[in-house]
C-alpha cells in the first residue's frame, strides 16, 4: 500500500498572487454559506442528535457574501426531503479535544474521539441529517435538528439513501453466495458487465421501481415543496419512521414496542425491515427472535440457523456497538406541574391579543411545544456529571421563546415553569439579520 507523505502545510501562492491555504494539504479556509436561525438557544437542552426531537425546527439562509443569487445555490434541493448538514460547533469554547472522551451514554466510561460524535474534536465539525420542509427563494426550512442559534454553517448536501444508507443499496445482496464470495449481477444490463451510472440511478428513482424492495414502498416523485406558506408552521406530522407501519405492528407483536419509537428502532434497524417481514411472511409462526430484555432496551438474536439471505441481510446493514444503543440512563417520564401547563397556554396565546395566534415562532400549538419539550427531557439532557453529582439542582433551557425550569427525580423529569425567554439570542453574523428569540 502506498504511504501518503504528509504534504507541508506551506501556502501556496494563486496565480494573481495572493497567498491562501493550500487545499491540498487540507488547510482549508473555511466561510459559513449561513448562519443557522434554530428553535435552540444554547447548548443547554438542545438534542444530542436530531432524531430526538422531530419538532425542532430551523431556518438557514444562504448568505449573499457566498453567492450573488443564494437561491441559484438552492435550485433542486426542494426535491429532496433530508439534507445533510456540516456545520462548526463554534460554542465548544475551545479548539482543544481529547483523544479519548465521555459520551455521556457511556456514563462515565471513555472512548475514542473518532468513535462518537462527541462536539469535542480536532475540527469542530458537526454532521447533521436534517429533514428539509421547504425552500423558499435563498433560505431553507429544517426539522429535526440538534444545533443551537447562530451555528456557523459549512455546507449543504443532499441526502440520497442510495449511497448513503447501507440499508438502501442499489443491488441486492441476496444473490451474493457469501461462503464461495461469487456474486451474481441481479439483472442482464449488469450481466452485460455494464452498471447503473449514478446519473441513470438518480433518474430512475421516479421512473421505474427500485432494485432494493424493503420497503415494499413504491418509488415517490418528489413534489414540488417550494410553493408551501409558512414553514415555521408545517405540519410535521409525517415522520419517517411512519414509511413501516407494518414493522411497527410485527415490532410490537415482538414485545418491542416502548413508550418511545427508541426500542422499535433498534428493532428495525437490528434485523431489519426485510427480516421482520420475513418473520411473519413464514407460515410457522414461532418466533424466530429472541428478545432478552435488558434494563430498558431490548437485545434482539436471531436463533433460526443462519440462511444466506439472513447473512446477506446482515452485510447490508450497519452495525453499531452496543453502548450506542442501549442508553445507560431510562427514557424519563415528563411530567407538567398545573403551573407550567398554565405558564404554557398563557406563553402560547400572548401573540395575539385574542389569543386567537400562538406567538411561538418555530413551533406551531402550544402542543407542539409541549411535544418537544416532553421529547427533549425523556432523553435526559443532562451531563454525566450532572446527572450523578448535581441531582437535585434546578435544569433550565431555552427553546422557541420558552424559557423551561424542571427538575429531575427517579425516573422522571418535571417541568415546574415555563416562562418567556428573556434574553435575545446574540447574532453571529452582525450582517446579516437572524430570528431572534426572546422578548
Ligand atoms: C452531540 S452533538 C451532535 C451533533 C451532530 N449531530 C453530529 O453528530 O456531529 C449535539 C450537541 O452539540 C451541541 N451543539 C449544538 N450546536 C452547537 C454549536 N454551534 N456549538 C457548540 N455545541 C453545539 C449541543 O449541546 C447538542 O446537544
Amino acid at each position: 500500500m502506498r504511504v501518503l507523505e504528509e504534504p507541508g502545510s506551506q501556502p501556496t501562492a494563486t496565480p494573481c498572487g495572493c497567498v491562501k491555504p493550500a487545499l491540498e494539504t487540507g488547510n482549508l479556509l473555511t466561510e459559513p454559506i449561513g448562519y443557522l436561525e434554530s428553535c435552540f438557544s444554547a447548548k443547554n437542552g438542545t438534542p444530542r442528535q436530531p432524531s430526538i426531537c422531530s419538532h425542532s425546527r430551523a431556518c438557514l439562509r444562504i448568505r449573499k457574501s457566498i453567492f450573488n443569487n443564494p437561491e441559484h445555490s438552492l435550485m433542486g434541493l426542494e426535491q429532496f426531503s433530508h439534507v445533510w448538514v456540516l456545520f462548526v460547533f463554534h460554542k465548544n469554547g475551545h479548539l482543544s479535544c481529547k483523544a479519548k472522551v465521555q459520551p455521556p451514554r457511556l456514563n462515565g466510561a471513555k472512548t475514542g474521539v473518532f468513535s462518537t460524535r462527541s462536539p469535542h474534536r480536532p475540527n469542530a465539525i458537526g454532521l447533521t441529517l436534517a429533514k428539509l420542509e421547504k425552500v423558499e427563494g435563498g433560505a431553507m426550512y429544517l426539522s429535526g435538528i440538534d444545533m443551537i442559534h447562530g451555528t456557523p454553517v459549512l455546507d449543504i448536501k443532499p441526502y440520497i439513501a442510495e449511497y448513503d444508507s447501507p440499508q438502501n443499496l442499489i443491488e441486492p445482496l441476496q444473490d451474493f453466495n457469501l461462503q464461495n464470495s461469487q456474486y451474481k449481477p441481479p439483472n442482464t444490463s449488469q450481466a452485460n458487465g455494464k452498471t447503473d451510472s449514478c446519473d441513470q440511478r438518480q433518474l430512475s428513482r421516479c421512473d421505474k421501481p427500485q432494485a432494493c424492495s424493503h420497503t415494499k414502498e413504491k418509488p415517490k416523485c418528489p413534489e414540488d415543496r417550494t410553493s408551501g406558506e409558512n414553514y415555521m408552521k408545517h405540519d410535521n406530522s409525517t415522520k419517517i419512521q411512519q414509511k413501516f407501519p407494518q414493522h411497527r405492528e410485527i415490532a410490537a407483536d415482538l414485545g418491542l414496542e416502548s413508550r418511545s419509537d427508541q426500542s422499535l428502532s433498534v428493532a428495525e434497524e437490528r434485523i431489519g425491515p426485510c427480516c421482520l417481514e420475513k418473520s411473519i411472511s413464514e407460515e410457522d409462526t414461532e418466533k424466530r427472535l429472541t428478545v432478552i430484555a435488558q434494563g430498558n432496551s431490548a437485545e434482539m438474536h436471531p436463533v433460526a440457523p443462519p440462511c444466506p439471505s439472513r447473512m446477506a441481510d446482515a452485510a447490508r446493514h450497519s452495525v453499531v456497538p452496543a453502548w450506542v444503543r442501549e442508553a445507560p440512563v431510562a427514557t424519563l417520564e415528563v411530567r407538567f406541574t398545573p403551573h407550567a401547563e398554565t405558564d404554557l397556554k398563557r406563553l402560547s396565546s400572548e401573540g395575539e391579543p385574542d389569543g386567537s395566534q400562538p406567538s411561538f415562532k418555530y413551533f406551531q400549538s402550544a402542543e407542539e411545544a409541549r411535544h418537544a419539550i416532553e421529547a427533549m427531557l425523556s432523553a435526559d439532557p443532562r451531563s454525566v456529571y450532572r446527572r450523578k453529582l448535581c441531582q437535585d439542582r434546578l435544569f433550565y433551557f431555552t427553546v422557541d421563546i420558552a424559557h423551561v425550569t424542571c427538575w429531575f427525580g427517579d425516573g422522571f423529569a418535571e417541568v415546574l415553569r415555563i416562562k418567556p425567554a428573556s434574553e435575545p439570542v446574540q447574532m453571529t453574523d452582525p450582517e446579516e439579520s437572524l430570528v431572534s428569540l426572546g422578548s
